[in-house]
């Protein structure tokens, strides 16, 4: 599907693509790391058509710069950055469907989904929607169409853990028909969703692995989580994943989507002297796991 042989780029003398070989399918789902300034925007943007370069990139057979229309048909994109759109929110969504041959209401419908309802904004300048609202409202257009290939630059930063979860959920509902490049500077914020990383460094692929596929997207979590003893800024953390406590603020209990099961881990580990026990089982799987952590 996406085949890029030997690609170099310079910006003068600077040389920020070294000779990339990749080779991506549909069903390959993505995580493109590196540090910053390692060159994965730009290998985005050769993806994309924006950049000349040497070497060849093919979508589909397509040369993206020769075929832009055609290949940008075929991409859902979010960018890393909102663009500084001053359209309305109603405008900018009709004006995005009608470039990709989609309906207004199927982008509305996943915006509902990820907790906005487009309706209430529709006059609004895009611009002045909060970060949160931006990176939903980015999503609903690049998920509420018919796609071959979804790239998304740090898709689910600054999204709340419900919308992690749904956000998810539609992606789940993508990984067969599409594939995916997740661009991050980050792999732990990434790696549950992905089933290939693909790490750049100064310009070139130092490290290109498959990875388990084990974790359902859409999937999951009961927790429980009891303390030693009530503490103000865990009771603080963890009501930021939408987690209630017991009066006596000892025992804790919510959900957490399955692929954000490392994040959320990551986060009581900061309280782990704090710990009495953790309980976790998958709510929504088919297939029913138990991960217990006692103390
Ligand atoms: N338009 C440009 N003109 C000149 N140099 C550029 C341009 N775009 C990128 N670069 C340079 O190319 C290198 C790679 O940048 P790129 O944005 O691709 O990195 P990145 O891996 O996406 O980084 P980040 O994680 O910080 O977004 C950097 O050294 C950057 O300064």
């Amino acid at each position: 599907m996406i085949e890029f042989q030997n690609v170099v780029k310079k910006f003068r003398r600077n040389e920020v693509l070294k000779g990339v070989n990749l080779t991506i399918e549909r069903g390959h789902r993505v995580a493109l790391v590196g540090s910053n300034g390692a060159g994965k925007t730009t290998l985005i943007r050769c993806l994309l058509g924006e950049y000349t370069c040497e070497g060849s990139v093919m979508v589909d057979s397509l040369t993206p710069r020769e075929n832009r229309r055609a290949v940008l048909s075929k991409v859902g994109f979010v960018p890393q950055l909102p663009p500084p759109l001053k359209m309305p929110v109603g405008q900018l969504i009709r004006f995005a469907a009608s470039v990709c041959d989609s309906h207004p209401q199927r982008m509305a419908d996943v915006a509902v989904r990820l907790g906005l309802d487009t309706d209430q904004f529709k006059y609004q300048p895009f611009v002045k929607l909060s970060g949160g609202q931006k990176q939903k409202l980015l999503i609903a257009i690049a998920l509420g169409r018919d796609s071959e290939l979804l790239v998304m630059d740090e898709p689910a930063a600054n999204l709340d853990p419900e919308a992690r979860h749904i956000f998810f959920g539609l992606l789940a509902e993508k990984k067969d028909e599409a594939a995916m490049i997740i661009s991050s500077h980050r792999l732990d914020e990434v790696a549950t969703l992905v089933n290939r990383v693909i790490e750049l460094d100064q310009g070139q692929v130092v490290l290109d692995d498959r990875v388990a596929d084990l974790v359902e997207l859409s999937s999951r979590l009961s927790c429980r989580v009891r303390l030693i003893r009530p503490e103000a800024p865990f009771a603080k953390a963890i009501q930021e994943w939408g987690f209630t406590g017991s009066d006596d603020g000892r025992e804790w209990n919510g959900f957490v989507a399955g692929p954000d099961r490392l994040r959320f881990l990551g986060v009581l580990s900061r309280y782990a002297a704090l710990l009495a026990g953790i309980d976790m089982r998958e709510a929504e799987a088919r297939q029913d796991h138990e991960a217990v952590l006692n103390d």
